[in-house]
């Protein structure tokens, strides 16, 4: 568990951490979210005693990270995978680090195994394309075997294979009862792998939160229904249905039930090519909740989803039903 209480962090005029105030608990995978500049590595940095907190207190384990004995075995974190020496080699660099922190070598050799590395272990790090250098900063922070996991962007130049494997060892980490807390701002990367998610703006709290939760403040639900007769539309608005064209082909139907707009296709002979419950997406809700915590706004025209009204909100998405 990693608890903060009251912590407060500036920087000159800057106030990087305000107060906040959260447990990140064992057993799950907690998504640590904020806009640019919202403080989120100046807290991974406290909370790993790299930086002095000006007011309050990081519990890790109900022990300050100062009071621990190996710091190493309690908690594991992946902040830069960029920061390996270029000409050790992996496992070199992963040695280093254990004989530094009083760690059995052998675990070099298991982590390695883990995170997929064993068979380029001994090519200098500075060969490493950036996926690898993620994997072996994981490793890193697998080595103490720790309770407590911190990872900022860890799937931050992966491939969809190294994405999805990246996804199941956070699960499954977090199912062998760890603390984990992913940061990224990946939002359908957080969406599929976050059970919980604290998120935070201009440093203070704003939601802790189930990610089921967060994602039901997001607009009220409609369905996507595409179907082959252009005049559907014109029949679901005469049943009462509120009717809005998907610039990708089909119609957000508000106010009807799926079984009402399937009786009606039924009865007009008309083909449904589909029919599917569509909710906000995390980034839609989390843009909504940080809109008056952010620092930076551009004037970009980025694409704006009809459906949404959500810049770069896509807009035929379907959202996870189970969530
Ligand atoms: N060493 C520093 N000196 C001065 N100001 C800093 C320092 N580190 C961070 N800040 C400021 O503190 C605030 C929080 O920064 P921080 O990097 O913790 O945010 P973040 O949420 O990690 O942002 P990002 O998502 O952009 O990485 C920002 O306003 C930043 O400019």
């Amino acid at each position: 568990m990693l608890e903060l209480r009251g912590l407060t962090k500036r920087y000159g005029d800057v106030t990087a951490v305000d107060d906040l105030s959260c447990v990140f608990r064992p057993g799950r995978v907690t998504g640590f979210l904020g806009p640019n500049g919202a403080g989120k590595t100046t807290t991974l940095l406290l909370a790993l005693g790299l930086q002095r907190p000006d007011a309050g207190t990081v519990r890790v384990g109900g022990r300050r990270y100062t009071a621990l004995d190996a710091p190493m075995r309690e908690v594991g974190a992946l902040l830069d995978a960029q920061a390996v020496h270029p000409n050790r080699s992996g496992r070199d660099h992963l040695r280093a680090l254990a004989a530094g922190n009083r760690l059995p070598v052998a675990r070099v050799g298991e982590v390695l195994e883990r995170v997929g590395l064993s068979a380029v272990a001994g090519r200098r790090a500075g060969t490493f394309s950036l996926g690898m250098k993620q994997r072996l900063g994981i490793a890193a922070a697998l080595l103490g075997d720790p309770a407590v996991l911190l990872l900022d962007e860890p799937i931050n130049g992966l491939d969809p294979g190294g994405i999805a494997w990246v996804r199941a060892l956070l699960r499954e980490l977090a199912a062998e009862g760890r603390t984990v807390v992913l940061s990224s701002h990946l939002m359908s990367e957080m969406e599929q792998t976050a059970d919980h998610l604290i998120v935070i703006g201009r440093g203070r709290l704003i939601a802790d939160t189930s990610l089921t939760a967060f994602l039901d403040r997001a607009a009220p639900a409609g369905l996507l229904v595409r179907a082959e007769d252009p005049g559907f539309p014109a029949a679901l608005s005469a049943a009462g249905g509120s009717v809005r064209e998907v610039p990708e082909g089909g119609w957000l139907v508000f106010g009807l039930p799926a079984y009402e707009i399937g009786r009606l296709a039924l009865t007009r002979r008309i083909v449904l090519t589909e029919l599917s419950p569509r909710r906000g997406s995390l980034e839609e809700v989390f843009m909504s909740a940080t809109a008056s915590s952010t620092d930076f706004t551009g004037h970009a025209s980025a694409p704006v989803s009809a459906v949404s009204g959500v810049p770069g909100g896509d807009p035929v998405r379907s959202a996870r039903g189970s969530r």
